[in-house]
């Protein structure tokens, strides 16, 4: 059975350790004119650490993931990760995006094997064939490995996909609204998963979200941004419920109403007001 001990991050805890990504001073412009999409955006990732982030549609959050990522470059500021700035995408950084991106003509352990054998080229055919299997293991696809993506559930597509992005054992993993599609059931089946699998493997996650609820179950920590033009990192908020947390026992928690509370006041009421000179 392939180890995690590559996937696993330094063992200090996240709030002392020395942070694995450094966002300075970001900003985002699509055309020469108007305002930026967003500017002066900072914050850190500490190692294990999982960051959502919030924010009305329009704030940018996507174009953020996508700078992290590589995938675009930032108009201004500065993204470094290990020491090194990001301006491009790497095998270090995973992926997993709201539409699954599968290769339609692999089964699902050729769809992992292919990102496995990218990742680490050395490996034997057997040894990438074992990897692919563990990981889909560990989001429960077992009986699916020979199944194309068609013959799959959207559900069933989407833990592909991150399981792929698990396999090449990735500094951090990047998700932009990876359950967005899926029904509650089925969100909430995957979520737990992730949620066993980041306390395994110790993975630092950056999520993307629209959903509260699902912030609160996952995030060490929720960023939250103001709206868009010109849209701002407003708050970053600790989440103060234990790790042990799950979906039906979160509300019982102390404090689970307070942020609960706190986060959708902000959607609601704050999030156009804050940099706008009237917070
Ligand atoms: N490639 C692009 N060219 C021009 N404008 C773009 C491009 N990508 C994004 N934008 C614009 O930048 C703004 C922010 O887009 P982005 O997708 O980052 O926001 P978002 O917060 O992720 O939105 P959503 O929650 O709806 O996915 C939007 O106004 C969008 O139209």
């Amino acid at each position: 059975m392939p180890n995690d001990s590559a996937h696993a991050a330094p063992a200090a805890a996240h709030a002392v350790s020395r942070p694995l990504v450094e966002v300075s001073m970001l900003e985002k412009r699509y055309g020469e004119s108007g305002p930026p999409v967003f500017s002066d955006v900072s914050f850190t990732i500490q190692p294990a650490e999982f960051v959502c982030l919030i924010g009305h549609s329009g704030c940018g959050k996507s174009s953020i993931l996508n700078i992290l990522a590589g995938l675009e470059q930032p108009s201004g500021g500065t993204v470094i990760m290990d020491g090194h700035e990001i301006t491009r995408p790497g095998l270090e950084r995973g992926v997993v995006f709201q539409g699954h991106a599968l290769l339609p003509w692999l089964s699902a352990v050729q769809n992992v094997a292919f990102a496995v054998r990218s990742r680490f080229p050395t490996l034997s055919r057997a040894e990438i064939r074992e990897k692919a299997e563990h990981y889909l293991h560990l989001v429960g696809l077992h009986n699916a490995l020979d199944k194309k993506p068609a013959e799959l559930s959207g559900g069933m597509r989407q833990r592909v996909g991150i399981a792929r992005a698990f396999s090449t054992q990735p500094r951090m993993l990047l998700m932009d609204e990876p359950f967005g599609a899926l029904d509650a059931l089925t969100r909430g089946l995957i979520q737990e998963e992730l949620l066993q699998i980041c306390a395994r493997t110790r993975q630092t996650v950056f999520m993307i979200t629209h959903d509260v609820d699902e912030a609160i179950l996952l995030a060490d920590r929720v960023l939250l941004m103001s709206n868009g033009p010109d849209a701002r990192l407003a708050e970053s908020i600790d989440n103060p419920l234990p790790r042990t947390r799950t979906r039906e026992s979160m509300h019982h928690e102390t404090g689970f109403y307070d942020l609960r509370n706190h986060l959708v006041d902000f959607l609601v009421r704050r999030s156009a007001l804050v940099g706008k000179g009237e917070n």
